[in-house]
């Protein structure tokens, strides 16, 4: 999307703009507008159903549209292969019908389709991603609709329990959300013949909100439902949960888990300050019975606070403070094992699953978070909308990669996104550091010491100003300013011993530790986290992996209006804009050559009738690309895309033939190339073969000529020293000549000597003369030839060959 620096009189582009994001203008002639995006010059009635559509292809184009179709009604959008969805905050009926499952478009229909139709092809994974109170959960059950009526198949009245329970254990009202999921929670369900199995996995319950002093887990009113002020809905939405804990077989659970969720009640209405008096210690002996626990325990617990020092016990005395502490942490830890309780006892009643190969998944995350005071939870929360995000870019260039390579297509489509994951690797260390202080059991002071030390020095996590306790990291969906107090707490997994002994000898079997697997013993909440978190990656990288992005169209949860502002925000920070980069990138307009060649009078094929297409609409040679089964267009050729498919404009036939003429010519300009360069590469080969044998025939030479200068110097050495010595000439030194072998009267051995010499010399000239050819030395060489195949390169002595 590169801002052009000077634009033409009447060319329409977008300037920022603080209120609408984007304010429509026209600019003047030579205009310089650096901030300017080229605006799209008409958009249709209904927007473009995908945006790649757009001519310009930009963020403010793309926003208009999405508002465009939200006006209309239309809350879902593709780019690409990502579904964009915005939620409606009002009821939509026309979008759900059971004759929308059978159309096409953007829908999550169309999503789940496209995921169950590949699932043959291996695990299918569908990714719901967004702010909390996009839409997630809706979408997700959207397509959980869809699969009970495509596939006919009753989804398992469990799956549904499980989803009550799991709302009412994990789900509270928040700002931006009357029914928030606090958890991170992967769906998988395995689609056999006759049934759907199913199993659930659940990530990160914000145990915290317990006795973070909002709007608690909804349980917590369920449980009360009867109690004046808090309105019929209540009650009967604890009959839900009670036929729903009942449809999954475990009624049984029913009593210990309400008792259990309204005495850590009874303990919250206590801890309102903070602190606890030495005389309402007395006034939990209700709670204590609600919880199945020891009330004199817990009133030791809170009253001293036992340590060993060397062989002696000490009790010392609490202050109203710490027992406040101690009863946080308490409800707490309680809070998480009834739900994490609830949870596994839920799946080893549904872990009866089908096949791996017919697996479709559904992961519906919490979305990314910036409160006002961000803990060690917020930022465990954007890591994993961290890792997401670079998940999803690193699949959205492979998916189009892929499509380019099946198309037989060329394409430079950019380099993977770096900076997400320069910032995990500092956030890993942070959280690395964060877990050598929980093991050390370093408590605020020096924990957090050495955790500011590390954060100054990573390049993302950077502090701010001089503020002790905090820090600010640049996430890809903006800046989020972390507080390190409280840190080492929230990163214990365990909780203080005193609560965990009294839990462990609880009456009730819901809050006793779960069990201990040999692999992961008292893992830190962090540690635990990002293990589970990398399991996940793990697995969806090895699964086809489809998006859905929910955005909220506006703060106020209204039907009425989209804040621009606010939506452009959310589009930039979940990454649109990287899919539209590539998309610009490559040819983000497709139309399959079946379309193509219907557009044309007989006679062509489908490959040639598209280009003979692109010719007549005198679209630039670099700007389109036939593949296999499509034709690529770049992205300022929508209109030639248009012209392409609307069936009511004729295409003019003098220009056809013209074209097809112009084609045809092209063909045989490219043919005509093609060989040229075939000529080229084998002349070039040619070439080599040619130096080849002439390098041979020079070292032939070079070895004739040493031959016969060896020969003749034995020759006339033999002569002197015969002359010398007046005896007669010995036998041959046939050891140098090699093929020689002398059964000749002694007499003749001088003139042999010379024939040999001459004889040896002609055939080495003869090889020269001779058309190379490379051959394996003869194992006929002789004895004394064998001296100079050791002495010589094996391939240089076919030269020595008799
Ligand atoms: N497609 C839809 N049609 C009608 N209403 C919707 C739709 N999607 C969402 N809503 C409304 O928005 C509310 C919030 O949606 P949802 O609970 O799915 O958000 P979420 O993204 O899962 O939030 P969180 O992350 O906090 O759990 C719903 O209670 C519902 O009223």
């Amino acid at each position: 999307m590169a801002a052009r620096q000077r634009w033409s009189p009447g060319d329409a582009v977008w300037l920022p703009d603080k209120e609408l994001a984007f304010r429509a203008c026209v600019a003047g002639d030579g205009q310089e507008l650096p901030a300017a995006l080229r605006r799209e010059p008409r958009f249709p009635a209904a927007g473009y159903a995908d945006a790649v559509e757009l001519r310009w292809a930009n963020e403010a184009n793309l926003l208009e549209n999405l508002c465009l179709r939200y006006r209309q009604g239309q809350i879902y959008t593709n780019v690409s292969h990502v579904l964009l969805a915005i939620n409606p905050h009002r009821q939509l009926p026309h979008l759900y019908g059971e004759s929308m499952m059978k159309q096409a478009g953007p829908h999550p229909y169309t999503v789940a389709a496209l995921a169950l139709r590949r699932r043959r092809q291996g695990p299918q994974a569908i990714v719901v991603s967004g702010e909390s109170g996009a839409g997630k959960t809706e979408t997700a059950k959207i397509i959980m609709r869809y699969l009970e009526v495509t596939s006919q198949k009753e989804l398992p009245e469990k799956l549904t329990a499980v989803s009550r329970v799991l709302e009412s254990l994990g789900h509270a009202e928040t700002r931006q959300n009357p029914n928030s999921s606090r958890f991170g929670k992967y769906l998988t369900m395995r689609i056999g013949r006759h049934s759907i199995s199913t199993q659930v996995t659940t990530y990160m319950l914000e145990a915290s909100r317990v006795i973070a002093g909002g709007r608690n887990f909804h349980i917590f009113y369920e449980a009360l439902g009867a109690e004046p002020g808090l309105g019929p809905a209540w009650a009967a939405r604890r009959k839900e949960l009670e036929a729903a804990l009942e449809a999954l077989g475990l009624q049984a659970l029913t009593t210990p888990l309400l008792r259990a969720v309204a005495g850590i009640w009874r303990i919250l209405q206590h801890l309102r300050e903070g602190e606890i008096e030495e005389d309402e210690v007395s006034e939990m002996a209700s709670a204590c019975q609600l919880l199945g626990l020891s009330f004199q325990s817990l009133q030791a617990s809170l009253r001293h606070r036992r340590l060993r020092v060397g062989a002696e016990d000490l009790a010392l005395p609490r202050a109203a403070k710490q027992r406040g502490a101690l009863l946080r942490g308490l409800a707490v830890a309680a809070y998480s094992r009834l739900f994490h309780g609830v949870v596994r006892r839920m799946s080893d009643n549904l872990a009866d699953l089908g096949p791996e190969e017919e697996e479709l998944g559904i992961l519906d995350m919490y979305g990314f978070e910036d409160l006002q005071n961000n803990q060690l939870e917020q930022l465990l929360i954007n890591y994993t909308n961290e890792r997401l995000q670079l998940f999803f870019c690193d699949q959205l260039l492979v998916k189009e990669q892929q499509l380019c390579l099946s198309e037989g297509l060329k394409l430079d489509l950019g380099e993977r996104e770096t900076s997400g994951r320069q910032v995990l690797d500092n956030l890993d260390i942070v959280l690395n550091v964060l877990d050598d202080c929980s093991m050390q059991r370093l408590r605020s002071g020096g924990g957090g010491e050495a955790l500011e030390l590390l954060l100054r020095r990573t390049g993302e996590a950077r502090r701010r100003g001089h503020v002790a306790g905090r820090f600010a990291v640049r996430h890809y969906a903006g800046e989020v300013t972390y507080l390190t107090s409280g840190w080492l707490d929230a990163n214990d997994s365990q909780p203080l011993p005193e609560v965990a002994e009294l839990l462990q000898t609880s009456s009730n079997d819901l809050l006793h530790l779960e069990r201990q697997t040999s692999k992961r013993p008292c893992q830190s909440v962090n540690k635990r986290h990002r293990s589970d978190l990398e399991a996940l990656m793990k697995k969806l990288s090895a699964m086809g992996v489809h998006f859905i992005r929910c955005f909220r169209p506006n703060k106020e949860q209204s039907a009425d209006f989209v804040d621009r502002g606010f939506l452009l925000q959310q589009l930039r920070g979940c990454g649109v804009h990287q899919v539209l980069q590539v998309m610009q990138r490559g040819f983000p307009h497709r139309v399959s050559l079946q379309q193509v060649a219907a557009r044309l009078p007989g006679g062509f094929s489908e490959r040639v009738g598209a280009e003979v297409l692109m010719v007549a609409l005198q679209v630039p040679r670099s700007d389109w690309r036939v593949g296999v089964t499509q034709l690529f267009l770049k992205a300022a050729h929508r209109d030639a895309l248009e012209a392409l498919l609307a069936d009511d404009r004729p295409l003019d036939p003098a220009l056809l033939q013209e074209a097809a003429r112009r084609s045809r010519r092209l063909r045989w300009r490219r043919a005509f190339h093609a060989l040229s360069l075939v000529r080229f590469l084998s002349r070039g080969a040619a070439q080599r073969a040619r130096s080849a044998a002439l390098r041979r025939k020079l070292r032939a030479a070079l070895l004739a000529a040493f031959f016969l200068c060896a020969a003749r110097r034995a020759a006339r050495a033999r002569r002197l020293a015969a002359k010398a010595d007046g005896l007669q000439v010995p036998a041959p030194a046939s050891a140098v000549l090699g093929t020689i072998r002398s059964e000749t009267p002694e007499d003749q051995t001088g003139t042999l000597l010379e024939q040999a010499k001459s004889e040896k010399a002609e055939r080495a000239l003869r090889e020269l003369a001779r058309p190379c050819k490379r051959r394996r030395p003869s194992k006929a060489v002789s004895v004394e030839g064998g001296v100079l195949l050791e002495m010589l390169p094996k391939r240089r002595l076919c030269l020595v060959e008799p």
